[in-house]
């Protein structure tokens, strides 16, 4: 499947893992809205995209995805600029366990409210053509972490929406396939939050015993779950699946007993 000429919108594309799947995108002639919060980083990150691909192929906006008004506009004038909506990455996400409600708002309700916004720019629902979400879930939703409860719970929570309306879309014949990345420990600044008390709170005590399991699972490079949301993308029989990235395994997908009726 040539990806030529779609238009992609990601969120948290500023850095890691977002920025990773905003180039590998790119590459592959899509014109791809950056969206994040973060200023400096998403304009040094446009004028570099700018440089290798030419100016015209991305456009960089500062847009908090907790406040769903900017979250909207941000969507309508991603298709004021290039004219249509192909693939929809719920990307931005943080670890804050002492701002919890914060990272249930970044983490579950923004992944939820960009699925919506998405399915009204491409679902035959609304009129439109059909198109691609991917949500960005954890390998943490799989092996709970005690220092880190509400980013679990987040991350659990996306898996369930995200396969609630895959099901919903298929039934629905929406045309829009929805999908779901888990990662293992990935090298970013996310991960480097374990070291901080504004972010762990009364769990920051705990920062060397999340140093030993990264040193004993490995930190991957956020090329490598780059290359997972291309399969996603491009894999046209995928729907509601599961993909875990680990370093033991690589790319690998779970799996659910079927729903009995
Ligand atoms: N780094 C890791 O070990 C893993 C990360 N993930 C998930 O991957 C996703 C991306 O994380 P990373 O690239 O690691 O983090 P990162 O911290 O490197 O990048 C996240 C980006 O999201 C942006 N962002 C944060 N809150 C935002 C908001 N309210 N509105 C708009 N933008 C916002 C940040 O400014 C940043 O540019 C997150 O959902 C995270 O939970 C999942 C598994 C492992
Ligand atoms: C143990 C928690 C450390 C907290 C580090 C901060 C952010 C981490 C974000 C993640 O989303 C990654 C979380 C969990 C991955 C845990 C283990 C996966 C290893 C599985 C395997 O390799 O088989």
């Amino acid at each position: 499947m040539s990806l030529n000429g779609m238009v992609a919108l990601v969120t948290g594309g500023a850095q890691g893992i977002g920025r990773a799947v905003v180039h590998s995108l790119m590459q592959s002639s899509v014109k791809v809205a950056i969206l994040d919060m973060n200023q400096s980083c998403g304009e040094k990150c446009k004028e570099e995209l700018d440089l290798e691909f030419g100016e015209g192929n991305c456009t960089f906006a500062v847009c908090d995805v907790s406040n769903g008004d900017a979250l909207r506009d941000a969507f309508q004038r991603t298709v004021d600029t290039f004219g249509q909506l192909d693939i929809v990455i719920n990307n931005a996400g943080i670890n804050n366990e002492k701002n919890w409600g914060k990272t249930i708002e970044v983490n579950l309700t923004s992944v939820i409210r960009g699925t919506y916004l998405a399915l009204e720019h491409m679902s035959r629902e609304h009129g439109k053509g059909g198109g691609i979400i991917i949500n960005v879930s954890s390998m943490a939703a799989f092996f709970h972490s005690p220092h880190q409860p509400v980013y679990t719970a987040t991350k659990h929570g996306v898996i369930g929406f995200t396969r609630a309306m895959a099901d919903a879309s298929a039934e629905g014949n929406y045309g829009v396939r929805i999908n779901v990345v888990c990662p293992a420990f990935v090298n970013t600044a996310l991960l480097r939050s374990v070291e901080r008390e504004d972010n762990m709170g009364k769990f920051v005590k705990f920062k060397d015993d999340f140093k030993s399991r990264m040193d004993k699972f490995g930190i991957l490079e956020p090329s490598l779950i780059a290359e997972g949301m291309i399969r996603l993308i491009k894999d046209t029989s995928l729907n509601g699946a599961v993909m875990k990235i680990t370093s033991s395994k690589g790319i690998h997908f779970h799996t659910y007993e079927p729903m009995s009726a």
